[in-house]
């Protein structure tokens, strides 16, 4: 019923417009791409391919859903900062469910900027300040156990690494013990989640994802009613929002703009771990490779930049057309889901020439604007931007 709604609600008759093939019945070109997207060279030549045939703008089915893709500098200034309320974030299905209607990822406009400015402070350079020796020792950790092991598998000790950050960050969990355990269980069965299949029967990934997001929120509930007993103190991210931001009792007197909900608060919480987690792994991950194959680099500075410009992290941003607007002569209707393909923003040879090279001398003059994105640009920006290097930094700094 899920397929069949989604097919009949888009129509590619309006799309006819736009130059690019929707493939086979059904699946479209859903293989082509899921095919071109677990290979070392990423999407990259699933969008090669299309753009030599079509140009910057092209259709095709995708993972049920009728899409524009667009690339170029011209495209990305106008899904990524354009007027407010033109394009929303296109979230899957399971992915909405399971994070919650609160989330920052499902706001916009003037709730999305309050959510924004409200997680803006404990993120911030001075907020993240008080991590640091927790971050630096759990890295040191890390490493010394490196020699005693006979293969050191870097995306499995990043992923620990990063999780083991984010859950003290937030709520002050010890990196060992009963209490990581579950949440590690807990984040990972969310993870998967995220993009599967949107049957929501027991054994499915799903179902297991709504599963573990409640046990997370239980988690959640009994730090949060610990906290407001005030039964002890903490330095972490929760203890921050719920002083200063939550809806406790009656509220009355309070700045009630800068409250939120308990279901906002956790939403939030798990928000941030999701968009937090995998991606500082990725680019923890990438930038050892990338270091380890150009040692002399080493000494320059913009090593982060060039990693996430070379192995871009998250390869195409998703929106969802809130109103009808035309791009590069094309018409967008409303509704449409259109893709900003980066990963050809980031390999485009006028702006970065030998774009296959790993060279951070090419950040030493400022770029144009929408060449390099990133952390993306715009009201939606990566709001994890200084955390992300802050761990990154550190970890490479001790390796
Ligand atoms: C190297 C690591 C990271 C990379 C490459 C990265 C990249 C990005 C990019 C490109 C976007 C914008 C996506 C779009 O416009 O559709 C984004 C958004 C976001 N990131 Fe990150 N990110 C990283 C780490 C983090 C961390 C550590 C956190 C949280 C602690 C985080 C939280 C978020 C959130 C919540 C959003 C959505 C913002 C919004 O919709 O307003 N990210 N990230």
């Amino acid at each position: 019923v899920f397929f069949l709604r989604k097919l009949l609600s888009s129509s590619p008759k309006e799309m006819e417009a736009i130059p690019g093939s929707l493939g086979l019945p059904v699946v479209g070109e859903s293989f082509s791409f899921i095919s071109a997207f677990s290979s070392p060279s990423g999407i990259f030549n699933f969008m090669k391919e299309r753009q030599e045939r079509y140009g910057k703008v092209f259709k095709s089915y995708v993972l049920g859903r009728f899409t524009v893709f667009m690339t170029g500098r011209e495209a990305s200034k106008i899904l990524l900062t354009g007027k407010d309320g033109m394009v929303s974030l296109n979230l899957f299905y399971t992915g909405q469910q399971v994070l919650g209607p609160t989330s920052l990822l499902q706001t916009t406009g003037d709730a999305h900027k309050r959510l924004r400015r409200l997680i803006a402070e404990p993120l911030s350079v001075d907020g993240l300040k008080k991590y640091f020796n927790f971050i630096s020792t759990l890295a040191l950790d890390t490493l010394e156990q490196w020699p005693a092991k006979k293969k050191v598998l870097v995306l499995e000790e990043a992923s620990t690494f990063t999780l083991k950050v984010i859950g003290n960050m937030i709520m002050s969990l010890e990196p060992m013990g009963e209490e990581q355990e579950k949440f590690r269980s807990n984040f990972k069965t969310i993870s998967s989640s995220f993009a599967s299949l949107p049957f929501n029967l027991p054994g499915t990934a799903f179902y297991e994802g709504i599963k573990a997001r409640d046990s997370m929120y239980e988690m959640l509930d009994s730090t949060i009613a610990n906290r407001r007993s005030a039964e002890s103190s903490h330095q972490d991210f929760l203890e921050s929002l719920i002083m200063k931001h939550t809806k406790s009792g009656d509220g009355k007197g309070d700045d009630q703009e800068n409250k939120l909900t308990d279901q906002q608060l956790k939403d939030n919480i798990l928000t941030l771990l999701v968009a937090g987690h995998d991606t500082t792994t990725a680019a923890l991950t990438w930038t050892m490779k990338f270091l380890a194959e150009n040692p002399q680099v080493l000494e320059k500075l913009r090593v982060i930049s060039e990693t996430l410009r070379r192995a871009t992290i998250l390869p195409w941003y998703s929106r969802k057309a809130a109103q009808d607007f035309e791009i590069d002569g094309y018409q967008i209707k409303k509704g449409w889901s259109v893709n900003l393909d980066v990963v050809s923003i980031h390999h485009d040879p006028q702006v970065f020439p030998d774009p296959e090279k790993f060279d951070p001398t090419r950040f030493d003059a400022p770029l144009r604007p929408y060449s390099y994105l990133g952390f993306g640009n715009g009201p939606r920006m990566c709001p994890g931007i200084n955390l992300a290097k802050l761990e990154i930094c550190i970890f490479i700094h001790h390796l």
